[in-house]
């Protein structure tokens, strides 16, 4: 199975050098530099500095040069899929998407918006407690590889799999989806009681509070329970929840320290998905009728409300059954 990668980003280059060692690799990066640091050096300097890649690793920055792959790994960020898989020539080949979040204005999940862009190509979501810089030096990582077409998902297993990557079967694609853009949200706020001191206790409960709004969202939305409980879901929303390696949790403590997201947000070359994700997901949520507070909490403080204030109504809402 010949590999493209679309998107030189972080999580783009770390999934090559996973793909890498089972074959030669295709990468399109937008940026001319990591084209060109990523043939002439093997490695990308821009995005995940400081770690060697395989050989095996080709960069373009022709996106025609992917019309010869069986199968393409999308990793641009969320709000960009839609626009560069538009300008793709082929339109049949499998994708796998790994981006985590909802379109701003339509409120489609990636998947959606993959499917509206190549309706004949088949979709896999590869989603998990992933930091690319551990991907790429080759710490061991379990991941959910969702796809409806079993065949297909054998497939792309096989092709991803090493001593080291681990992937998980499933066949909800949803599921996969709505954990691992619904956690980025969570890891913004976790990221609040970080900076704003408010001690483990208050971690811990907004982690199973954070997951328990993920499910009632996810289910009114079709996805399954055990997805949910998952690799993609619960798994990934303890990694972010829990470090500064994290972009969105690191967001959310500068918020906590009081800092203006325009001011956290401005200048970043890297992408904190949870940022874009947070307004999209609480009108998607209030549409379905699901009680979403800690999102609708995220988005106040991207909007510039105080954290001091914002943390006190979450607190003083009325107390509820757990269930
Ligand atoms: N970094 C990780 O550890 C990690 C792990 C799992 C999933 N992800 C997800 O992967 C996706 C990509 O994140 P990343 O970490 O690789 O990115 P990154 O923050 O390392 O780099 C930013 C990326 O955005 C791209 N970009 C910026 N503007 C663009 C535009 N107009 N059109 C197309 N691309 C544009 C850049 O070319 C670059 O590839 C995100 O959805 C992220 O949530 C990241
Ligand atoms: O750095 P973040 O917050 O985008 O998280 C990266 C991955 O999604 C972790 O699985």
């Amino acid at each position: 199975m010949r590999i493209g990668v679309i998107g030189g980003g972080a999580w783009g280059t770390a999934l090559a050098q996973v793909a890498a060692r089972g074959g030669e690799v295709l990468l399109w990066a937008r940026e001319e530099e990591v084209v060109a640091a990523i043939n002439d050096r093997h490695e990308n300097s821009m995005f995940l500095p400081g770690v060697p890649l395989s050989p095996a690793i080709r960069a373009t920055g022709a996106l025609d040069d992917l019309a010869d792959r069986d199968a393409l790994l999308v990793v641009a960020p969320a709000q960009h899929v839609g626009a560069v898989l538009n300008l793709l020539p082929s339109k049949d080949t499998p994708l796998v998407l790994c981006a985590k979040g909802i379109e701003a204005g339509s409120r489609r999940l990636v998947g959606e918006v993959a499917q509206a862009a190549h309706p004949g190509a088949p979709i896999a979501v590869l989603s998990g407690p992933t930091f690319a810089h551990e991907v790429a030096v080759g710490l061991p990582t379990a991941v959910t590889l969702a796809c409806a077409d079993s065949a297909l998902q054998v497939r792309l297993a096989e092709r991803l799999a090493s001593p080291t990557f681990r992937p998980y079967a499933s066949s909800d694609v949803i599921g996969a989806e709505i954990g691992g853009a619904v956690k980025n949200v969570l890891a913004i706020a976790c990221g609040v009681v970080e900076g704003a001191g408010l001690g483990q206790n208050a971690r811990a409960a907004l982690i199973a509070r954070g997951f328990a709004e993920m499910t009632r969202f996810g289910l009114a939305r079709g996805a399954r329970a055990e997805t949910l409980a998952g690799l993609s879901g619960l798994g990934d929303l303890v990694l972010t929840c829990s470090s500064t390696s994290s972009r969105n949790f690191s967001l959310g403590v500068g918020l906590g320290q009081g800092r203006s997201a325009t001011d956290l947000l401005a200048d970043r070359r890297t992408v904190a998905e949870g940022a874009f994700t947070a307004p999209v997901l609480a009108e998607a949520a209030a549409e379905a009728g699901v009680d979403m507070p800690i999102t609708d909490a995220v988005c106040h403080l991207l909007q510039g409300a105080p954290a001091s204030e914002v943390i006190s109504s979450l607190l003083a809402r009325p107390r509820r059954d757990e269930a």
